[in-house]
């Protein structure tokens, strides 16, 4: 019982950096401490980190910096409701702020670039009339409504902005409704105009990362990711109409991250079994170099990205499961230094990378964390959010406090993770649960066998889907867990899609098929609160009462339905979103989990 992984939360750590396009040696931070997450002005030269007064999601991206780093754009939202408009906050001393869309609406965001010329911002905002792709100037003062350059229903996400500011990509579903098989579509900034798509012959899906970085050059630096595993890198130009196919992976998973400022090189992050890595492509000759820096990760989704730095430099954001984030600068082969961040012992033991089959014998992926001795321990088996998303060895404070206190932690990148090729990822679509819990299920039975627990000391834990798996677990395999632990649940699909906004509705459409109105049946059959009276273990829940992604109104009704039976739970709440910026709070919650999960082992 240490208190050392308590001061590991609490310590001021950075969550993500980004560098400015033009400005390559700085940048912005989201800096979390104690009581909150907020944006901070970077300079990577000197070491400097500036709070801005300005706090930021702690989910997903909502905050981007100008390209000269002279200002940075945020999502200012009503306590963490994720709906609002985009701000300006300049980086001088003043940190002035400003509403960029005084005209428009509240609205939620999928995307946001700002083009290297510094002039023009592209945002992808959504409201319940659909997504719209907008343009407006970046600097001087805010236009009353933005040139509006397409609205479509159909999911669509991650705009881009070429340098010069005069073509926007939108990686759109039109083709494609009800899925996620991106495709890319050019805009003309000034009319609209459609000048090109990118669309991969199905089940490929095509993301757009960058435009090239010199004005006047339309090509963009595209991810692919086609049937049977195959992953790659595409340029494209929409307006010169033609495709260079980079590079094309089958055993790994390949993603672009970056164009380096000269042109000639792009940054990858390969993964392999969630295991990752950077590299880096010459664009004209294909050769590829792997990049000799620690083993961890480099990229999470949605936040954390590496990128190129100054001076043919790569800013690599390093950290794994017990070491927080650092910033690298990796030169030449030997040549790299920490920049920002850490907490100076990023020896320290990590997570062990785990590999154990499903019962129609697909190998899941797992980080395992343990503490030291032969075991058994108690365990907890935890489920990320998403579902679409993977778990890479990164800083996981929680899983260093469970080991402290004498469990075992194991994360599981369960079916419908990202990072395994599109089969994998969609095998849960239209079959909602039913191959994560075998795949959880298989986690349990994997512990028992490889004897670092016993069957009835294991708890599950997990936000948003993982919320949402923690409850449907214990109500269709109540023999197996010992307890449940949840952060953002996700308790009724039914009620959280009737009080959710378009841009979450769409995710549960792609997941069942449709709407609750032509396919309630399945929304029932696979929704927690369904089973709320077979479940046999106590139930810790954790929820934010601005949350519009796993609203409270459907965490209340199951709430309901445990107190009519009498069934021993907890639900408290915090006052925010769909994440913890308050790690105080986080810790408050940690400390009640390890002493309920005690209590349920009997410890
Ligand atoms: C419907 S599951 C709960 C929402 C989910 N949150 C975390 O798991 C979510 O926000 N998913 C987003 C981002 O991953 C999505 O659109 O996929």
């Amino acid at each position: 019982m240490t208190g050392d992984w308590r001061a590991g939360f609490l310590a001021p750590r950075l969550r993500w950096v980004q560098v400015a396009k033009t400005a390559r040696s700085r940048g912005l931070a989201a800096l979390q401490d104690e009581h909150r997450l907020e944006l901070a002005a970077c300079d990577f030269t000197t070491g400097e980190v500036r709070r801005l007064g300005v706090p930021t999601d702690g989910f997903i991206d909502s905050a981007w910096v100008a390209a000269d780093a002279t200002s940075a754009f945020f999502l200012a939202d009503e306590g963490g409701n994720e709906l609002g408009h985009v701000h300006r906050v300049t980086l001088d001393d003043t940190n002035a702020i400003g509403d960029m869309t005084p005209g428009l609406p509240d609205y939620a965001l999928r995307g946001a670039d700002v083009s290297a010329d510094g002039e023009t911002l592209v945002l992808d905002i959504v409201t319940d009339e659909g997504y719209d792709l907008v343009c407006l100037p970046a600097r001087g003062t805010p236009v009353a409504s933005p040139r509006h350059l397409v609205r479509t229903v159909h999911e669509a996400w991650n705009c881009r902005v070429s340098a010069d500011g005069t073509v926007a990509t939108l990686d759109t579903t039109d083709h494609a409704p009800g899925t996620r098989r991106f495709a890319v579509t050019a805009y003309d900034t000034a009319t609209g105009a459609v000048l090109g798509r990118l669309i991969l012959p199905s089940p490929g899906a095509a993301n757009a990362v960058c435009f090239s970085p010199h004005p006047g050059d339309q090509r963009v630096l595209i991810a692919s990711q086609r049937a049977g595993d195959r992953s790659g890198v595409l340029v494209w130009d929409p307006v010169g109409d033609t495709i260079v196919e980079l590079l094309e992976e089958t055993a790994a998973t390949v993603v672009p991250l970056d164009w380096s400022p000269d042109g000639r090189h792009a940054l990858l992050c390969v993964e392999l079994l969630s295991a990752q890595w950077l590299e880096r492509v010459d664009l004209r000759t294909g050769e590829r170099e792997r990049l000799d820096l620690p083993t961890g990760s480099f990229r999470s989704p949605y936040l954390r990205t590496s990128q190129f730095g100054a001076g043919g430099s790569v800013l690599a954001s390093h950290e794994h499961g017990m070491s927080p984030l650092r910033l690298i600068a990796w030169h030449a082969p030997s040549r790299h230094r920490v920049l920002l961040g850490g907490d100076g012992s990023p020896d320290r033991a990590g997570f062990e990378h785990v590999v154990f089959p499903s019962s129609d014998g697909t190998q899941i992926q797992g980080w395992l964390a343990r503490p030291t001795g032969t075991g058994p321990f108690p365990a907890v088996v935890h489920c990320h959010g998403g579902p679409h998303v993977s778990v890479a060895d990164e800083f996981t404070p929680a899983a260093r406090a469970w080991v402290d206190h004498g469990f075992a932690y194991l994360t599981v990148n369960y079916r419908g993770s990202s990072g395994r090729g599109r089969a994998f990822e969609e095998q849960i679509h239209g079959d909602v649960g039913h191959w994560e819990l075998e795949d959880l299920a298989a986690a349990h039975r994997w512990l028992v066998d490889e004897g670092i627990s016993v069957g009835g000391e294991i708890l599950i834990n997990g936000e948003s889907y993982g919320g949402f798996l923690v409850l449907y677990a214990l109500g269709r395999q109540p023999e197996l867990w010992a307890a449940g632990i949840g952060e953002v649940v996700l308790a009724d699909w039914e009620l959280t899609h009737h009080d959710s906004p378009l841009a979450m509705r769409r995710l549960d459409e792609m997941l069942f098929g449709g709407p609750p109105e032509t396919h309630g049946d399945l929304y029932r059959e696979r929704s927690p609160l369904t089973y709320v009276d077979e479940v046999r273990a106590p139930i810790l829940l954790w929820q934010g009462s601005n949350d519009t992604r796993t609203p409270p109104g459907q965490v209340v009704a199951y709430a309901e339905r445990l107190v009519a039976r009498n069934h021993p739970f907890e639900l408290h709440w915090f006052e925010g979103g769909h994440g913890f910026g308050d790690e105080g709070g986080h810790l408050a919650h940690l400390d009640r989990a390890i002493a309920f999960a005690r209590n349920a082992v009997g410890g």
